[in-house]
């Protein structure tokens, strides 16, 4: 697909959760908590979590995009909205392009079979083809390190094998639209060091980014514009600093800061 085709859309987008075991009599009329969607009951009594509501979201190629809000604000339900496994209860939602939704590392992964077949099998998951996975798979091995390890089952690999198999295979990729949960931080310090570099490569060269994260550190890394969701609905839209600076004040602002001049530094051309 053409780089400019590659679009995001979403119109009024709402997605709401019925819980039909859920008893509507107890529940005070749309209830907000400090956590959570909003709290309501649909035309025939049934509880509903409005975990969307109102979105309106355009994104063309090169945009990366941030998801900041508390928990429960509905971050997690926007990116699978947008990697197609919600529909929308009302209002409409349009994805141009090839989506790699990476919400769990693991998903996808066979425990019965070979690293090297897992590999081929992740990437085929995310899109990729057969062809590309194979061509991929030296460098994939190289950069996990586990050596004659891939011949084995992955079920004999202990957890922190497993993430080298699945970030390896992860950042190779060549995604048009990545959809990232925040999951994917959560590795050890040393190892994610050389991950990240492969991470802000991955992102590099993907047409379209949306991660969701409670790390600000994280997030001004990979990101140059954010989301602020606030119980269902986008309370602000703008540049990174300025949307963490809304949600969380200026100390967090002065962190994002701070690292977009580090990664300012870094990039050619930049001050270091
Ligand atoms: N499968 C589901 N069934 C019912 N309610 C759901 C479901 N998934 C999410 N919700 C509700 O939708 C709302 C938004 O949840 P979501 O997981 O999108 O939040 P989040 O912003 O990703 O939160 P967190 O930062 O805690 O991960 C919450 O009120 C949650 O209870």
């Amino acid at each position: 697909m053409a780089k400019t085709d590659v679009r995001v859309d979403t119109w009024d987008a709402c997605v709401d959760f019925p819980i039909f075991d859920a008893k509507t009599r107890s529940l005070k009329k749309a209830v907000i908590g400090a956590a959570g969607g909003v709290i309501g009951a649909n035309d025939s009594r049934t509880v509903v979590v409005e975990a969307l509501r109102d979105i309106n979201l355009h994104l063309e190629h090169g945009a990366r995009v941030g998801l900041v809000g508390h928990n429960g604000a509905g971050k997690s339900t926007l990116l699978r909205l947008l990697s197609g496994i919600y529909e929308p209860t009302r209002g409409s939602c349009r994805v141009q392009g090839r989506v790699a939704p990476v919400f769990d590392l693991g998903v996808g992964m066979d425990p019965e079979i070979s690293g090297y077949e897992n590999i081929i099998i992740r990437g085929m998951f995310l899109g990729m083809t057969r062809k590309a996975m194979e061509a991929k798979t030296a460098e994939i091995a190289e950069f996990s390190e586990l050596g004659d390890y891939l011949e084995m089952p992955l079920r004999t690999y202990s957890t922190g094998m497993r993430v080298r198999l699945a970030l390896g295979v992860v950042t190779s990729i060549d995604p048009e639209i990545l959809i990232l949960d925040e999951g994917i931080g959560a590795v050890d310090a040393e190892f994610m060091k050389k991950a990240r570099a492969r991470l802000q490569a991955l992102v590099e060269r993907s047409g379209i980014l949306v991660f969701a994260s409670h790390s600000n550190e994280f997030l001004a890394q990979l990101c140059d514009r954010a989301l602020w969701i606030d119980h269902g609905q986008i309370r602000k839209d703008g540049g990174i600093e300025e949307v963490v600076h809304a949600y969380q004040g200026e100390e967090a602002a002065a962190q994002v800061r701070k690292v977009l001049a580090e990664h300012d530094d870094k990039r050619p051309g930049g001050r270091a």
